[in-house]
């Protein structure tokens, strides 16, 4: 491992070199196992605890398969995704890996007692698969998470639609937290040369996943002038769906929960800011019953925040907690369009405010290969920014899972897996300089 990364850090490195460096037998990852499934039962979702299940051991080199790709990781990132693995909500991810595993002799290798978990990566091409052409030993890159076997009609308009559609680090092993990681190579993009590591390895999933929800046709078609209702502005996904309504020349209204992280959505251009905290909204009565009142206060409050307008679209993923209000503020013919249930996936909301005023409701899930390489290219252009918080080690991704799983953190959390220190990858530091502010913007806060 030590040769790889020498190699990497030299910079010199030609692709024959990585080519002709020795692979390690094993590698240090970040796994859940198979036998502590049950771990957490009896325990309200809250109590379950990351810093628990997530372990970091040192695990064989996977076969490298036809299309495929073995990357050097000198990066990776939180998602909510490995939150749901850590805590076996709503379900075990080993179903996911015995499921995939059914399939061919090759995905057999997915169906094992752990479970290497992380569904981003900024890293280095080691070695390629029989097929692949496009990429070579030595490439810098970022991968996306959509793993599809294309073998079906059903996918070939949008790949999100195949029938063995997967997520990379979820639903298949072999994921990006870790020293080295297995990805199909239609999965690989080129890293953005103005990043760093781990600032390259943090948005691709999220971005990849609010531009399908909110800019894509596949989405909301978000347009110029619409107002969007942003739940979780500062967060993970809200922090991209916010730069692109601002790009895109909307107007976004953002939901936070505290004067830090509305000031991170005013400083990214917001303007229109809400504090659910500090406005106290109970949606619910109690487990049962919502209170329709409060929607309509929360609307008011929307009113006044864009001149007596509703919004055009709900950029949705709370879930039952939210839904039922999301649902009464969206305009006539306006439309929720969403991608989660963080708060519980029974939703429940008033149909007459749906049919009667004509709104329409979107579920829409990651991005296919065309959306994940046009939200990377925003980003290698500098239109969209990474938001990146706090980085942690890869010994320390269970603490990195716990804050996002309690919501103590901003942004985007990374987590450092070859790479010895932070800073390190940038390429083109010119580019880099312009943007520094946007890049930093959510450091340390
Ligand atoms: C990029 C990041 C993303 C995120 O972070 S998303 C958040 C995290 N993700 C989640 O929380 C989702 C986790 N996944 C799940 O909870 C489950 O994964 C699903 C609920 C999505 C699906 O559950 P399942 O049990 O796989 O699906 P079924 O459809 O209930 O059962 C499969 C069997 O049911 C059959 N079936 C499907 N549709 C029908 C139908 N319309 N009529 C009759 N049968 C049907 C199938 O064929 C299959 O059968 P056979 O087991 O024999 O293969
Ligand atoms: N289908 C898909 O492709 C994808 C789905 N997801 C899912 O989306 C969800 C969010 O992911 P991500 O944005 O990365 O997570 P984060 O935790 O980074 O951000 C979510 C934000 O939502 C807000 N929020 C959380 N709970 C509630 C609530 N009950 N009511 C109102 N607001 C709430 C919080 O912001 P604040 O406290 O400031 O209000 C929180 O910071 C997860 O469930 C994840 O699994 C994520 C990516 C892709």
């Amino acid at each position: 491992m030590k040769d790889i990364l020498d190699a990497i850090q030299s910079g010199t490195a030609t692709s024959a070199d990585y080519a002709a460096l020795p692979l390690p037998e094993s590698y240090r990852a970040v796994t859940v196992h198979k036998d502590e499934t049950e771990m957490f039962t009896g325990l309200t979702t809250r109590d379950k605890d990351p810093r628990k299940s997530l372990h970091v051991d040192e695990v064989p080199l996977p076969e490298l398969g036809p299309g495929e790709a073995l990357v050097a990781v000198m990066a990776s990132s939180v998602n909510y995704n490995s939150v749901w693995t850590s805590i076996f909500e709503p379900l075990s991810t080993f179903g996911f890996l015995e499921r995939y595993g059914r399939l061919s002799e090759l995905t057999k290798r997915h169906d094992l007692p752990y479970h290497i978990i992380g569904s981003d990566l900024a890293g280095v091409v080691l070695r390629t698969g029989p097929g692949v052409n496009s990429w070579k030993p030595g490439d810098e890159v970022v991968a996306h998470c959509l793993s599809v076997e294309l073998e079906s009609s059903d996918g070939h308009n949008d790949t999100m639609l195949d029938p063995e559609q997967r997520i990379w680090g979820f639903e298949t092993n072999f994921g990006g937290l870790a020293e080295i990681a297995l990805v199909k190579s239609n999965q690989l993009m080129p890293k953005p040369g103005h990043l760093s590591w781990e600032e390259a390895a943090a948005p691709g999933l999220v971005n990849s996943t609010a531009y399908r929800q909110l800019v894509s046709r596949n989405g909301a078609q978000m347009k110029q002038g619409d107002n969007v209702l942003i739940w979780g502005a500062s967060g993970g996904l809200g922090s991209y769906a916010t730069q692109f309504a601002l790009a895109g020349g909307a107007n976004p209204i953002c939901v936070v929960s505290s004067p830090a992280k509305a000031e991170i959505c005013r400083s990214m251009g917001a303007e229109a800011i809400i504090d659910r905290t500090a406005e106290d909204y109970k949606f619910w009565k109690d487990e049962h019953n919502q209170d329709p009142k409060e929607w309509k206060r929360f609307g008011k409050r929307i009113r006044e925040l864009t001149g007596g307008e509703d919004v055009d679209i709900v950029f949705e993923h709370p879930g039952r907690e939210t839904f039922g209000a999301s649902v009464y503020v969206t305009r006539k013919g306006g439309t929720i369009v969403t991608c989660a249930s963080t708060s519980g996936y029974n939703h429940e909301y008033d149909n007459r405010y749906l049919w009667m005023s004509l709104k329409r409701i979107i579920g829409s899930h990651f991005a296919n290969y065309r959306e994940a390489w046009e939200a990377n290219r925003l980003i290698a252009k500098g239109k969209i920014h990474p938001t990146l918080s706090k980085v942690y080690s890869l010994e320390e991704t269970g603490q990195a899972a716990y804050d996002v799983h309690r919501n103590l953190h901003q942004g985007k959390v990374g987590v450092l897996c070859l790479a010895p220190e932070e800073g390190l990858g940038v390429r083109n530091p010119e580019m880099r300089a312009r943007h520094v502010d946007a890049i930093n913007r959510f450091r340390n806060i």
